[in-house]
């Protein structure tokens, strides 16, 4: 019953470094995406157009998003919470955004400064002018399995934010497990949840791997039929609006789990690991992959 291909969406230039206390030079994130296009990865989250005092280390988005080179074939989307953000996107030459909204009312207030039902009215805006211009609209949906701010969320709070995404255009929900506290158990409940009201085919998990559950929860979501999964380049990220947050899960180790299920992902491992060598060199930090230390130390890469 698992599918035969699944979709990586490689978020570690967005999520990865938006966290990163110290701004990483603009050339070593154009870089770390011309690496990562060479993968075989079909979609690369690039940078945010948010606000560089809210979030300083994407306030090089525009130089970062004319800076790469853009591989066919590749999707390379961008965070844009408004009307402002979607339109330097498109200026610097976005072919595709994502609107993040979230089924907290706190984690959104304290993330992007409004209520959930203003979030909407603002992501309609976007998903407007996006629909015009024939640009694809990703939309995400944090805290699916907790808040750092409410604790757990009802699931038929997650599946209500997401239809409303959906229903605007949308052509993909992201169920963001924002602080990593899910497991299979709620994740498998959250999901059912959420099938009711949007297409299976129309969602993809972005797990946080703070509790070490995350590969856990990703299995139930591809043996629930999900066949997109976020991740991140050595496991780097964090979400600077949730607190203790620590990194996504990371690419390499989401590519090994699927070659051992014989799940075609057209990513090269061993070429993601290079990937995820040169930024944490660059960053001057270790893997947070366990699959990367465990190659590296041995030598093998399977
Ligand atoms: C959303 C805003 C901008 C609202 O911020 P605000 O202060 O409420 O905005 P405002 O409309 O009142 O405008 C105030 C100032 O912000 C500027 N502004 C207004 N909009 C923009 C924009 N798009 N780009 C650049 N500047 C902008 C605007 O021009 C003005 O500038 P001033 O006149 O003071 O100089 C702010 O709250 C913000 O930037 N928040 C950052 C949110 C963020 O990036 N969070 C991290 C990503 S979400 C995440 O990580 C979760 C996810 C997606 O990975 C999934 C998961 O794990 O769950």
């Amino acid at each position: 019953g698992l599918p035969e291909y699944i979709k990586i969406v490689e978020v570690g230039p967005r999520d990865g470094l938006q966290n990163e206390k110290v701004i990483v030079p603009t050339d070593i994130k154009i870089e770390l995406i011309n690496q990562l296009s060479k993968t075989g990865l079909p979609a690369i989250e690039v940078t945010s157009f948010v606000s560089s005092k809210w979030v300083p280390q994407m306030a090089d988005h525009k130089e970062v998003m004319r800076g790469i080179e853009r591989h066919p074939g590749v999707q390379y989307p961008v965070l844009t919470p408004n009307l402002q953000g979607f339109n330097s996107a498109i200026a610097a030459g976005a072919t595709e955004v994502s609107v993040f909204g979230a089924a907290s009312e706190s984690f959104t207030k304290m993330n992007i400064n409004c209520s959930i039902e203003e979030s909407i009215e603002k992501f309609e805006e976007v998903t407007k002018s996006a629909r015009n211009m024939n640009i694809p609209v990703r939309g995400y949906v944090s805290c699916a399995l907790g808040c750092p701010y409410e604790g757990s969320i009802a699931p038929d709070k997650v599946a209500e934010v997401s239809k409303r995404l959906y229903s605007m255009g949308c052509y993909e929900i992201s169920l963001g497990d924002t602080i990593g506290v899910g497991t299979p158990g709620s994740m498998k409940k959250m999901l059912e949840a959420v099938m009711k009201e949007i297409p299976l085919s129309a969602l993809a998990v972005h797990c946080h791997d703070t509790y070490g559950q995350a590969l856990a929860n990703i299995l139930t979501a591809i043996q629930m039929g999900v066949t997109v999964v976020d991740s991140s380049v050595a496991g780097l990220g964090g979400c600077p609006y949730a607190k203790g947050a620590t990194g996504n899960v990371a690419t390499e180790d989401v590519i090994y789990m699927l070659n051992g299920l014989g799940i075609n992902t057209g990513v090269n491992l061993y070429a993601v690991m290079e990937a995820g060598n040169f930024i944490c060199t660059a960053l001057n930090k270790k893997t947070n992959s366990k699959v990367a230390q465990a190659s590296f130390n041995t030598g093998t890469s399977n």
